[in-house]
């Protein structure tokens, strides 16, 4: 027996695997076994979403788990894991291969040869074991020998200490190169869906899975997750099997020590085989059931309500602390409840696995040895290797099913991210878009016979809307609580999409242009503006982004919008942090003076009038530029004065106007104050999601219809 054996085998060993690896897997697109179609208004109906929502599903008329919920180990997840993978694998990989060819390759290769590092180690020293055995028994042993074997175990400590450097430093670049990557991706495919797309409950599902598997790439394992680059651990892992057991073979070479390798294998496995069947009888799956689902949620959202600061104001005012901990408590009882059950599942069935052969078995892994004392070339050594190879197998084995199980789960957060990049938004355009053609005048809309219905809802919000906007004219939608006029103006908007009906914008069906190319032609107060978690000039500037800093731009606007004074009266002026009490928000500059809102320091609240100011000074950023040929404002004054508000309307039409005597901008404008709507050029009035009247004032008041009736209550 030869313990020079097993390094060739070694050497051919990391050949062929390396070899192997490099041919990469076919891509392919069809994917059995799958309902045919799902969703196809997001994604090709055979592609990776479709498997995405199988995958969620354990059966088919099951209730879909929870984001980031593991799937069960069955055939079916299985088969659908496989097809994820073969979908995939090969764009994510190429992808990877894009970044850093060479480093990407070398990683491959570094974690091959790091997973032999230990059978090495293990022969290395059995020879210098060997060697001091003989310097002991008898006195005839070199020193030469010795002092030669040290310095080789030396020099390989020495070189194994170097590969891991270079390995580790390749990986932290490789790693963070593909994090950059994903997470850039992601973010891209995030900011470019609309509305329509992300009211699907289910496309918000997909990319929060996405987004773990993004957060995946922090490293090993990071977040409990399991990167793509994880898998090669998997490679490492096999690798060292590979090598420990030929190891083991090359000591147990002729027939009666083949009984002793088989012997033991059996006996380091033994006890891994029997905690996998101890955990695989388990009532505590994976997966998690929906109850248990439900009860986490419910928990989470009143642990939410309870340390937010956005609802600490009406939470102390309404008196919700009682509620939110009984709330609180009732859930958590029953998650613990779940997992008292599943613990004396648990328990009864460990009883049946109570004896514990591993020690056992850890002895009968001694019997082979008793083989090998009987070979004529038995050593100190090849036992002390034969020791460190028996109990690599059992170690490494353990590792690889942890990571193997850790990857299944992987996979279908892959299948996921990849799914989310196939995502389009629904708002744009089937084929090529049209460019938008200004007409100087402002912007002429026909709208006819529009029909909407929200996402989840049955009944529609919008019923047979018809109305027409001349170019340059200024139209105001009246109308009572829920009519549907703020639906009507993000429809118009392009912010969310119509069921039936048409939008002409100039003449051109509104659906054939992009919506970026024509949100650059309006500009919005929404009832519902946003308030950034950041300074004056960034609330104000993100009106016209290109001018954010531009301080004649700003000033303009805030004067327009009679928020100069406001932002002068600010003890940093432009520079000024605003407090958002009630809204979290994220600061995007970057600093964690705020978190969420509540008053905070170095921050300075305003009053609803002054932001609503701030969000009239934002959509003036943008509105005199000469592109703009729509203004929309859905009660841009109702928190305003009556002087504040006639400032502001008496703004809206120099801006329309440009400086010439003709408008050259088209307005639309939503309010409860009548007195406001005369000014317009005709009044649209809603009523039950339509228009029931439409003229100019005058007319609608001689009509003595809804109009009249409203007007008549206002004054
Ligand atoms: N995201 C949504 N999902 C489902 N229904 C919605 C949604 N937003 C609004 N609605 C419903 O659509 C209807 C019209 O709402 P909308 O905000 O357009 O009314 P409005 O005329 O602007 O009301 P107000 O004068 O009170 O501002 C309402 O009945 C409302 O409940």
């Amino acid at each position: 027996m030869s313990l020079r054996s097993p390094l060739a085998a070694l050497r051919n060993l990391c050949l062929g695997t390396a070899h192997s690896f490099s041919t990469a897997c076919p891509r392919v697109r069809h994917a059995p076994g799958v309902p045919q179609k799902l969703h196809s208004t997001y994604a090709h109906p055979e592609g990776l979403y479709v498997l995405w929502v199988a995958s969620r599903k354990p059966g088919p008329a099951g209730e879909a788990l929870l984001p980031g919920a593991h799937r069960p180990f069955c055939a079916r997840s299985l088969s659908l894991a496989c097809e994820i993978i073969r979908l995939c694998v090969a764009d994510l990989l190429l992808t990877l291969w894009s970044l850093h060819p060479w480093r990407s390759f070398l990683l491959v290769i570094l974690e091959l040869v790091r997973g032999v590092f230990p059978a090495f180690r293990g022969y290395s020293q059995a020879l210098l074991i060997n060697e001091l055995q003989s310097l002991i028994s008898s006195s005839n042993t070199s020193w030469t020998c010795i002092t030669r074997h040290v310095g080789v175990e030396l020099s390989r400590l020495a070189l194994e200490a170097l590969i891991d450097a270079i390995a580790t430093e390749n990986e932290s670049i490789v790693y963070g190169s593909a994090k950059f990557t994903l997470e850039y991706r992601q973010m891209e495919k995030r900011l470019k869906l609309d509305l329509p797309t992300l009211a699907d409950p289910e496309i918000r599902d997909l990319f929060r899975e996405s987004d773990l598997f993004v957060r995946s790439f922090g490293g090993m394992s990071s977040f409990g997750l399991f990167s793509t680059f994880d898998f090669m651990r998997i490679l490492t892992s096999i690798s060292e099997l590979l090598s420990h057991a030929l190891v083991l073979s090359s000591l147990t070479f002729s027939r009666p020590h083949l009984t002793a390798f088989c012997f033991s294998v059996v006996t380091s496995l033994l006890p891994l085989i029997l905690r996998t069947a101890r955990a695989h009888g388990s009532c505590l799956d994976e997966t998690m059931d929906p109850q248990e689902s439900r009860a986490i949620h419910k928990q989470e959202k009143m642990r939410y309500l309870a340390q937010s600061e956005s609802y600490r104001q009406e939470l102390i005012f309404f008196g919700l602390g009682p509620w939110i901990l009984q709330g609180w408590a009732k859930a958590r009882r029953a998650v613990l409840g779940l997992e008292r059950r599943q613990t004396e599942c648990d328990a009864s069935l460990r009883c049946l696995f109570s004896v514990d052969l591993s020690s056992f078995a850890l002895f009968m892994q001694n019997v082979p040895l008793m083989l090998l004392y009987r070979s004529p070339s038995a050593s100190l050594g090849l036992f002390t290797l034969y020791q460190t190879s028996v109990q690599a197998i059992i170690f490494t084995t353990a590792n690889l099913i942890q990571s193997v199980r850790m990857a299944y789960q992987g996979i279908f957060l892959m299948g996921a991210f990849c799914a989310a990049m196939e995502i389009e938004p629904v708002l744009q355009p089937k084929g090529r878009d049209v460019p938008f053609e200004s007409s100087g005048k402002g912007m002429r809309l026909d709208i006819k016979n529009l029909t909407y219905t929200y996402p989840g809802c049955e009944t529609p919000v919008l019923r047979h809307v018809s109305l027409t906007v001349e170019a340059g004219e200024t139209v105001a939608i009246v109308g009572f609580n829920g009519s549907g006029k703020s639906t009507l103006a993000k429809i118009l908007l392009r912010i969310y999409d119509f069921d039936s009906g048409q939008i002409l914008v100039n003449g051109v069906d509104i659906r054939h242009y992009s919506p970026e190319d024509y949100h650059s032609r309006c500009t919005a107060v929404f009832q519902d503006f946003a308030k950034y978690n950041s300074t004056a000039q960034q609330n104000i500037g993100v009106g016209y982004i290109d001018e954010m800093r531009c301080t004649q731009t700003l000033e303009m606007a805030m004067r327009l919008a009679g928020a100069r004074e406001t932002v002068c009266s600010l003890p940093l002026g432009l520079k000024t942090k605003l407090d958002i009490v009630g809204q979290d928000g994220g600061a995007f500059d970057g600093d964690q003076l705020v978190q969420g809102g509540g008053p905070a320091y170095g921050c300075h609240g305003l009053s609803g009038g002054e932001w609503q100011r701030i969000a009239i000074s934002r959509a003036f950023m943008r509105a005199s530029r000469p592109e703009v040929e729509l203004l929309v404002f859905d009660e841009p004054t109702s928190s305003l004065d009556a002087h504040a508000q006639k400032r502001i309307f008496d703004s809206i039409e120099k801006i329309a106007c440009s400086g010439s005597s003709e408008r050259k901008k088209s307005v639309l404008f939503i309010t409860h104050r009548l007195s406001t709507a005369r000014r317009a050029d005709k009044i649209a009035m809603m009523e039950n999601g339509t228009i029931c009247e439409f003229g100019t004032h005058q007319e609608l008041l001689s009509r003595d219809g809804k109009y009249a009736a409203l007007y008549r209550a206002s004054i």
